[in-house]
């Protein structure tokens, strides 16, 4: 759905974006992650033919970018663009209406998505009584209009609060499940990592590693932890089970013990750790964090 081909971008002397390549399959939830000033944004605009890349391909639906059928394509194309600008005189229904007319979508659609976005209560109101979380949301439905076959969103979490967020991935789920494919950026590690089929790391207008959230952490290889709570002298009989395994280390905090131990340890450590039969109360296995994988490979 969405392929670039050694893409690169040039502002004078700034080379936002070096040489990307990435693949995008058809129906993919798809996430852009990376810190400030990594290039997420420039990509986008010049996957959406906002702005030229200065060198390399990038196709959408088999499409080349600015190509003589990419007005077609651009049609299937639903953008979120990091700050969204909206008229502050304008209710929410009438904003709706504004961005329908300009993508030559009919009005009767835009009740159905102010509801779908829980802005139904709201449509009435003008956009300058609205919160950022609002706004967003708005955004969100802006981008919604004409039932897109691609999304592109930039940032869409910005200003939304816990139940809003759930309230969106659920919306990108059920988009999901209707075979739409959608890139989305973000800063919010942990709020992706559960949440998309894959993404891919951008530094320094580079992809530094791609691939789904289990796959980077075990091309990493970090260590796990596990977490596990008892009675008292736990710590103890811990480390006398595990003596002899590769254990980083072992922590007590309160009541529980964190042992760090690498991946191909955890089997080994888990039937040794049986043994303490009902010493043990409780026992977690933490995976490394997409922020221990993001610095990761950073590092
Ligand atoms: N129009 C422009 N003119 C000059 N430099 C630009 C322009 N747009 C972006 N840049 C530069 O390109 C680099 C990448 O910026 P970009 O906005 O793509 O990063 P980003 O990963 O989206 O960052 P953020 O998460 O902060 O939005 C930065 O160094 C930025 O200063």
């Amino acid at each position: 759905m969405v392929d670039a081909r050694g893409v690169t971008k040039d502002f004078g002397p700034v080379q936002a974006v070096k040489g990307v390549d990435l693949s995008i399959v058809p129906g993919e939830l798809f996430g852009l992650i990376g810190h400030n000033g990594a290039g997420k944004s420039t990509l986008f605009k010049m996957m959406l033919g906002l702005i030229p890349a200065s060198s390399g391909q990038i196709h959408l639906d088999g499409e080349a970018v600015g190509g003589p059928r990419f007005r077609d394509v651009r049609r299937r194309i639903g953008y979120l663009p990091e700050n969204v600008v909206l008229y502050d005189n304008l209710t929410g229904l009438e904003t709706l209406h504004f961005f329908a007319d300009l993508k030559t979508v009919p009005r009767s659609s835009c009740t159905v998505l102010l509801d779908k976005v829980g802005l139904g209560h709201a449509r009435t109101r003008r956009v300058r009584e609205y919160s950022k979380g609002m706004r967003q949301r708005l955004g969100f439905a802006q981008a919604l209009l004409g039932q897109p076959r691609l999304l592109f969103l930039d940032e869409p979490t910005t200003g939304l609060d816990p139940e809003a967020i759930r309230d969106f991935y659920r919306i990108l789920r059920e988009l999901r499940d209707d075979g739409v494919t959608m890139v989305l950026t973000s800063h919010i590690l942990a709020e992706i990592q559960e949440r998309v089929d894959r993404l891919a790391i951008m530094e320094d207008g580079r992809i530094r590693a791609c691939g789904s959230v289990q796959a980077l952490r075990e091309a990493m290889n970090l260590p796990l932890t596990l977490e596990i709570a008892g009675g008292a002298g736990l710590r103890e009989q811990v480390t006398r089970v595990l003596a002899g395994l590769e254990v980083e280390r072992i922590d007590e905090t309160g009541s529980l013990i964190h042992i760090r131990l690498p991946r191909e340890a955890k089997m080994p450590a888990l039937t040794r750790l049986a043994t303490l039969g009902e010493t043990l109360r409780d026992l977690q296995v933490h995976e490394p964090s997409l922020e221990d994988v993001f610095f990761g490979y950073r590092n």
